[in-house]
């Protein structure tokens, strides 16, 4: 944890911050941006405020039970957890009484460490569907998904290398370290403002977990090929791409959402991506259109999340479970319709940041069993447990036939 005593005005913040997610239902990055909007924190302090609001995120379950609050938590009732998280965590605010006395609450805390899913803030409907989709493996990926995110960024080889970036990152008050088996990645190792940095105003580096880094090196991407990238929200991952182009061939990125194409062109030119092209899926017929003109195809598509709790612990506490049914409908349809953009020849990515079987591995045995002209060249899931990055999957296909 970062400091012992909260100050009056870094409590209020982060209350407002946790009353935005778990009343008025905003997800964690609106959240932020809201209760950051005009405060010009020094960076110690920004860091505290979403420190602190991910660590209670990630373990709410475990707060309320302490706090003795059922879910989900009451509007009167969000500082009794805020306080069962200062008292468990041995924090201090001047504006928050500590909910009970020492004693009493060792006792509460007592009788919960029988409960492994709870201490590692885990919702029942994920356990079980963590259980019954992963068994062993699940306790692991339980635990590991409720740690503190690490910070990872990606060297902008357009602009700079890896080492180059370190240095001038240094310059500036940002220490890092290399990441082993991911060649663009480094690890941010100290609580800096990034975003306020000269080095990242220039386009040298954009923040992506070394995960993601991964799925986007997978697709074997080369200068001077036809990519397509077919759900390519805020650009993440065509950065990446773009990147491996070298600014040789072209890349189209696709959503249905324009004002992430819009995010997207805006970092493309900030980070120097110059045969990025963004186009609107307004219809089957925008895919029907480039039928069979891909060299490379990435399909990253909408998912639960369930690889990337620990950065964003606020869906385990929303819909998620509710919307699996209609998320596997459409990641088999986005697989079935939007494969038909690959050459023959050419290769295709279909990628999540989730950890579940029924997202991944058999989402693709479906497609294979339905589309012959495709076969699997490997798949992989980057689990959470093994390195510290966030849990994604993904299946590199050849398309071997029309
Ligand atoms: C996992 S996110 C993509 C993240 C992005 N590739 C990155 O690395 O930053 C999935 C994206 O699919 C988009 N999407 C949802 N339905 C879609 C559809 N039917 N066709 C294409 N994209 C879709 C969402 O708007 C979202 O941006």
């Amino acid at each position: 944890m970062s400091r012992a005593i909260l100050t009056a005005e870094l409590t209020e913040l982060i209350a407002a911050a946790l009353e935005l997610v778990l009343v008025q239902q905003a997800t964690l990055d609106r959240a932020y941006s809201k209760v950051f909007s005009g405060q010009r924190l020094v960076a110690s302090d920004q860091a505290a405020v979403t420190t602190h609001v991910g660590a209670l995120l990630r373990k709410l379950n475990l707060y309320a039970a302490l706090a003795h609050v059922n879910l989900p938590v009451a509007a009167g009732q969000l500082n009794h957890v805020f306080a069962a998280y200062l008292q468990a965590n041995q924090l201090k605010s001047p504006s928050i009484k500590p909910l009970t006395n020492q004693d009493a609450f060792a006792q509460r805390w007592s009788l919960l460490q029988d409960n492994g899913a709870l201490l590692d803030g885990c919702p029942a409907w994920l356990d079980k569907l963590g259980q019954a989709q992963l068994a062993d493996k699940w306790p692991a990926e339980r635990a590991a998904l409720a740690a503190e995110p690490t910070r990872f960024i990606r060297a902008n080889w357009l602009k700079t290398d890896r080492e180059r970036l370190a240095k001038r990152l240094e310059k500036e008050g940002v220490t890092t370290q290399t990441v082993r088996g991911v060649a663009s990645a480094l690890q941010v190792t100290n609580h800096s403002a990034l975003f306020r940095t000269d080095t990242y105003q220039a386009g040298w580096f954009e923040q992506q977990d070394a995960g993601s880094q991964l799925v986007a090196d997978a697709l074997d991407v080369q200068p001077g090929m036809r990519v397509i990238d077919a759900c390519a929200g805020n650009g993440g991952k065509t950065l990446a791409l773009a990147a491996h182009m070298q600014g040789k061939g072209r890349l189209l990125a696709m959503d249905v959402e324009q004002w992430k194409l819009d995010n997207l062109k805006k970092r493309a030119k900030r980070a120097g991506a110059h045969n990025i092209e963004t186009r609107l899926i307004a219809s089957s017929k925008t895919i029907k259109r480039i039928a069979m003109s891909a060299d490379r195809l990435l399909l990253d598509v909408p998912c639960s999340g369930l690889g990337v709790l620990k950065r964003h612990p606020d869906t385990k506490w929303g819909d998620t479970a509710e919307r699996l049914p209609v998320l596997a409908e459409l990641q088999a349809h986005i697989l079935t319709s939007y494969s038909r953009m690959l050459k023959v020849g050419g290769k295709m990515v279909y990628a999540t940041c989730s950890i579940m079987p029924s997202e991944n591995r058999e989402q693709v045995d479906q497609f294979l069993a339905e589309k012959p002209q495709f076969k699997l060249l490997k798949d992989e899931t980057l689990w959470p447990s093994l390195r510290g990055f966030d849990g994604f999957y993904y299946a590199l296909l050849e398309r071997i036939a029309e």
